[in-house]
């Protein structure tokens, strides 16, 4: 690697990568969405479920932590759909992006500790309103949506 491409991987200043989980769930042809708390990274956009993860913590653990704190379900966490890297102004973010099913008798998903939930068909989803790095998973998510509609 040369050192002008080395150089282009450095991350502003004092930022550091973080590492986050998020769910990818679907019921009845819709997916799950939550909006960003105001006063956060971000605020006011949508999103898909999920947090960082804690120094130590499985991936998986902390989705369906996430999960129960931010939106009061509880979810079966499944398989990988995208990996994606970011780097926002002030810093950077390695997303994790799962499939999860909400267990049998969990509750309704509800705004805990997120501005707002939503369900979302796939004419719904408009990449203004999402975190630029989710632009990627979305065209996934998409036919995702469309498999599961058939
Ligand atoms: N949950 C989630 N976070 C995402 C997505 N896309 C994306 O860029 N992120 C970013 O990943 C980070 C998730 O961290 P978070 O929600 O736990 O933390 P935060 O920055 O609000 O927390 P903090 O203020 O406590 O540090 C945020 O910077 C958020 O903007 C996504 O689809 N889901």
């Amino acid at each position: 690697m040369t050192s002008s491409a080395q150089s282009e991987l450095v991350t502003p200043a004092g930022a550091t990568t973080v590492l986050v989980a998020a769910a990818i769930l679907i019921e009845d042809g819709r997916v799950l969405l939550t909006q960003r708390k105001r006063g956060a990274h971000l605020e006011g956009a949508w999103e898909f479920p999920g947090g960082k993860v804690e120094p130590g913590e499985d991936p998986r653990d902390a989705l369906a932590r996430e999960l129960r704190e931010e939106v009061g379900i509880d979810a079966a966490v499944g398989d990988i759909v995208e990996v994606t890297f970011h780097r926002y102004p002030m810093k950077a973010v390695l997303l994790l992006f799962y499939r999860a099913t909400r267990c049998t008798g969990s509750p309704e998903p509800r705004a805990l500790d997120v501005a707002d939930v939503r369900w979302a068909a796939a004419e719904a989803l408009r990449e203004d309103e999402f975190p630029p790095a989710d632009i990627v998973v979305l065209s996934k998510v998409r036919k995702l949506l469309a498999s599961a509609a058939r």
